[in-house]
């Protein structure tokens, strides 16, 4: 069954300034939707707006045709990976895995770096290595749709090859939202593209798209 999250009309301001105007987004599972834009666009506002941890002014956000309000209440239907670390240091690995009911060999053998750390505090970690296992979480995590911001941030390169495996493996089963500046990996990826650029989204088929909006500059032939 396809599952379908949508956000539509939304608008936000912060005093008298408007970050979002009337942005539409359609998700879906088996679906990659990638969304790219400016610093400053308001990528993550609106990721968290979708999450519920933000108030917008207008908004409207369905699963499958129902609102939910506080999605961050629901994780069977949404996950979310902010841009900063949301998994206490004091934890362990171990622990943090019993939390996402997902198997720590499973991490293991996808990253042998891990291997034999379960014990070890998610603290102890390398920067790197603790947003690898954030990604990792996020994607693994067993709800309907998982939004990643900046998943590819802070990651070494052979990682984020794996990293775009593993979506593309869990994607069957989920639909994912994505924003990134590695605007290439999100291309590759990206089953769907939005360019948020002044306070609304526009649908993009192709780098000329991008282009045309000014987001990445024109190749030189
Ligand atoms: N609490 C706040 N109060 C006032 N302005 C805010 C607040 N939070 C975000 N903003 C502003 O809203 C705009 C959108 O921010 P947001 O973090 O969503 O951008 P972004 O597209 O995710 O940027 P980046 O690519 O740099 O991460 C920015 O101009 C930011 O300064």
């Amino acid at each position: 069954m396809t599952h379908k999250l949508e956000a539509d009309g939304i608008e936000l301001s912060f005093g008298t300034r408007k970050i979002l105007k009337s942005v539409y987004l359609n998700c879906e599972t088996n679906v990659v939707t990638g969304l790219l834009g400016r610093n400053g666009e308001g990528k993550s506002c609106l990721m968290n707006i979708i999450y519920g941890s933000l108030k917008a002014d207008i908004r409207s956000v369905r699963f499958n045709g129902t609102s939910v309000l506080q999605a961050f209440k629901r994780p069977d239907l949404l996950t979310y990976l902010p841009q900063f670390n949301f998994v206490p240091a004091i934890l362990t690995l171990k622990r943090v895995f019993n939390d996402f009911e997902l198997a720590f060999a499973d991490f293991e053998a996808a990253f042998p770096e891990f291997a034999g750390r379960e014990r070890a505090k998610v603290g102890q970690l390398s920067g790197g290595q603790r947003r690898l296992l954030e990604v990792y979480l996020i994607i693994q995590s067993k709800s309907q749709f998982s939004m990643l911001d900046e998943p590819f941030s802070n990651i070494m390169p052979l990682h984020i090859e794996k990293i775009k495996e593993l979506i593309q493996a869990t994607k069957p089963r989920k639909g994912f939202l994505i924003t990134d500046h590695y605007y290439q990996h999100i291309m590759e990826l990206g089953d769907r593209l939005y360019l948020l650029r002044e306070g609304q989204t526009h649908l993009c088929q192709s780098r000329a798209d991008l282009e045309w909006f000014g987001y990445v500059s024109q190749l030189v032939q």
